[in-house]
């Protein structure tokens, strides 16, 4: 039991999806997990480890920031015996050709986070995928017959931006979306020596300004679900 997962020691999978919103990880269990059972309800953030072809696997919430999946992560990595972590989000598209529903495994992580220039008193760290959780992801995609998208993603602290044309320096270095927790979930798992990889479906274009509901962000971006299930070990 940690302080915000109260699932005792064997109840959580080795590997964790983890969903942004914590319907997202109900839905998962609900719709695509045998003998899902729920660990978690504090504050809301749902947890629930179940079956997906036969191989235990847990969805946990992870909430919006580098701060939250903070918390959640580094709980699972240090007090659970997780060993991978598949980050399942949605994220905007920074390029004319990362289109609306496309997935993209985020290879990399730039960020505007303060986090980790404290963490490395002022110099950059290059937050990173697992090459391993990367090329299985990419895989598992191809022979579900989907072209995932991979590169470099934006990890922001701020959704809502002053400046509206802020994304477009980010755009003009080939990053390919933007999303809100993968640079500090790369970063804790290089800490704890856990595998994390994000991938993530665009939900919205800063390019051509297309945007989904809420509720189809929650309920209908299933491919990258079905990559990540299929990964459970
Ligand atoms: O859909 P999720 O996983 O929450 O991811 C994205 O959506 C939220 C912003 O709406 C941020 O958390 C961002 O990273
Ligand atoms: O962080 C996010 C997530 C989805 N879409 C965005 O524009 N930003």
């Amino acid at each position: 039991m940690s302080l915000h997962i109260n699932a005792k020691q064997g109840e959580i999978a080795s590997t964790v999806l983890m969903p942004g919103d914590p319907l997202r990880a109900k839905f998962i269990a609900e719709n695509f997990l045998e003998d899902a059972v729920c660990y978690n309800e504090v504050r809301g953030m749902y947890g629930y480890t179940g079956f997906y072809n036969g191989k235990k696997v847990s969805v946990q919430g992870s909430g919006m920031g580098i701060p939250s999946i903070s918390i959640y992560a580094s709980e699972l990595m240090t007090s659970y015996d997780v060993k991978n972590i598949i980050r399942i989000g949605t994220c905007g598209s920074l390029q004319e050709h990362v289109k609306i529903k496309d997935v993209v495994l985020a290879m990399a992580a730039s960020h505007d986070s303060n986090i980790n220039l404290q963490r490395f008193a002022g110099m950059t760290y290059a937050p990173t995928a697992s090459f391993q959780l990367l090329k299985k992801a990419y895989d598992v995609a191809a022979s579900l017959g989907i072209e995932a998208k991979v590169g470099n993603v934006l990890t922001t602290d701020t959704f809502y931006h002053d400046d509206p044309e802020d994304w477009k320096r980010w755009m003009k270095f080939g990053v390919l979306a933007v999303e809100m927790e993968t640079a500090g979930l790369y970063t804790l798992a290089a800490k704890h020596g856990v595998h994390a990889l994000t991938i993530v479906t665009v939900s919205d274009s800063l390019v051509t300004g297309e945007a989904t509901s809420a509720a189809e962000r929650q309920t209908t971006f299933t491919q990258m679900m079905e990559i990540a299930l299929s990964m459970a070990e």
